[in-house]
């Protein structure tokens, strides 16, 4: 077999393993020669070897024996000359790097903090009453000091800010201490990170770094649940760092008790500190954001009018997520300066149709109240009938709420559909709930099952 012909092998090896895992584990291989049909590969580490030859020797060995089909067997070797399996050594094609020379390297290469994008700071976040608790907690961490609560967790759905308030906290601690080692990195970067420390055997390197950051700060941490060696050296770094009093700062997308494949004993560690949630975003955030898009953008195209009412309109009409919101609010900026034409909420609704249509609200006001008559274990007719007693009347809140929260439809309309109610009950209820949210964790947690099960 020829380098070119090894070449196409791992093309088409990239494709059919996904480019993480090609990146990870084929990428590193070096083809050595082909002999009595044995193909030799050789990997950087006995690790890496090993790895490769049970987890995808079938697929390398169906790769080479395509384009030299007398080829039965692989065969790895390290860099250093010694075999994995069997065989008489080679002559390696260029020196090889020891184990010594591993440990004498700069190590910070393992350690890099991932970028910081300054535009995601505290000034840019806007906070509304979906957000608040989570922005307090983080400028609370923010500003240094005492480590009062460890870790901060904060959780929400796609594209809610979490990582937007993880960015915030990292550049006000650099801001206000620049000795302070702040390591922010996501969970899917901590695992590449442990891997690669693995391959190269340069786990002390790894460990020693990794654990002696001041504040330690991991997005996505879901991503490691299921892959067991990172969860337990993320467990053994999480506890070294809490035992030194240090902060440390995780984000996910669900509260610790919903990461599934999470081990028990990480999930406890998680919740030990201070979980906060960022809820999904109401009209009055939105339309928030949406000022303060425009406000920066402003610089940008100085030139582009935005009518009134078309803030208005994106508020109600795309409530998936700020991302989304966001993506909008360019599309239509980079059309009106292109045809020179200000924003009308025709433009608007032409230029975004397909956004609109994707994030139309497909919950029912039918349905949520379903929903909350079985999770409550009520009639459907006492949910929305006259009756005032409270088993009754907190339910009808709650279903009130959650109408405002995710459909498009008005106060007025959704007390129309709760037997003809006025809207000033409407909105008494929802204030209700939002009150009791913050002070009743019940509430809170049912508020939350019920959303998640509408969402599913
Ligand atoms: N309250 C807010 N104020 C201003 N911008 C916001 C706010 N919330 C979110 N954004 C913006 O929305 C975009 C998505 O936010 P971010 O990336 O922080 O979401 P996320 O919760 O980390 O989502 P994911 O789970 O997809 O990673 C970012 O550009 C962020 O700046």
């Amino acid at each position: 077999m020829t380098l070119e012909q090894w070449d196409t092998v791992q093309d088409n090896l990239a494709r059919t393993l996904g480019e993480n895992n090609f990146a990870t584990w084929i990428k590193p291989l070096k083809f050595d020669e082909c002999k009595d049909g044995v193909a030799v590969l050789r990997a950087p580490t006995h690790f890496v070897g090993n790895y490769v030859s049970q987890n995808f020797g079938d697929a390398i060995l169906a790769g080479i024996s395509h384009v030299q089909p007398d080829v039965r067997r692989i065969q790895f070797r390290v860099a250093m000359d010694r075999k994995i399996q069997g065989q008489a050594p080679v002559r390696p094609a260029k020196p090889a790097a020891t184990p010594t020379d591993n440990v004498a390297r700069d190590a910070s290469d393992l350690l890099p903090s991932a970028p910081l994008e300054p535009r995601l700071n505290f000034d840019n976040f806007v906070v509304g009453k979906p957000n608040e608790l989570a922005n307090a907690a983080a400028r609370r961490v923010a500003e240094g000091g005492p480590v009062t609560f460890n870790p901060l967790f904060l959780h929400g759905g796609v594209g809610l800010g979490k990582t937007h308030l993880m960015h915030a906290i990292a550049l006000e601690l650099r801001a206000r201490n620049p000795e302070l080692n702040v390591l922010y990195l996501s969970a899917e970067q901590f695992m590449y990170r442990f891997v690669q420390a693995l391959r190269d055997r340069r786990m002390m390197d790894f460990k020693s770094l990794f654990r002696s950051v001041d504040v330690l700060m991991v997005d996505d941490v879901q991503f490691i649940a299921g892959k067991d060696s990172t969860q337990e050296e993320f467990f053994h770094t999480f506890n070294t760092l809490v035992d030194q009093n240090k902060q440390i700062v995780i984000s996910a997308d669900r509260a610790p008790d919903e990461i599934k494949d999470m081990e028990n004993r990480i999930r406890s560690r998680l919740q030990s500190g201070l979980v906060v949630d960022l809820h999904p975003t109401d009209y009055e955030l939105r339309l928030g954001i949406l000022q303060s898009k425009c406000e920066s953008h402003g610089v940008h195209y100085p030139d582009v009018i935005i009518e009134d009412g078309v803030l208005a309109f994106l508020a109600h009409r795309i409530s998936s997520n700020v991302r989304v919101l966001e993506g909008a609010l360019n599309r239509l900026y980079a059309f009106a300066s292109l045809v020179g034409k200000p924003v009308t909420l025709e433009l608007a609704q032409d230029c975004l149709s397909d956004v609109i249509r994707a994030s139309e609200r497909k919950i029912s006001v039918e349905e949520i109240q379903r929903k909350v008559a079985e999770h409550y274990h009520i009639r459907l007719s006492d949910l929305i009938g006259p009756k005032r007693v409270r088993n009754f009347a907190r339910p009808r809140q709650v279903a009130m709420y959650l109408c405002k929260q995710m459909t498009a439809r008005s106060l007025p309309d959704i007390g129309r559909r709760f037997g003809g109610r006025d809207h000033t009950t409407v909105m008494h209820g929802v204030k209700r709930i939002e009150d009791l949210m913050r002070s009743d964790a019940q509430i809170a947690e049912d508020v939350e099952l019920l959303r998640r099960a509408l969402e599913e």
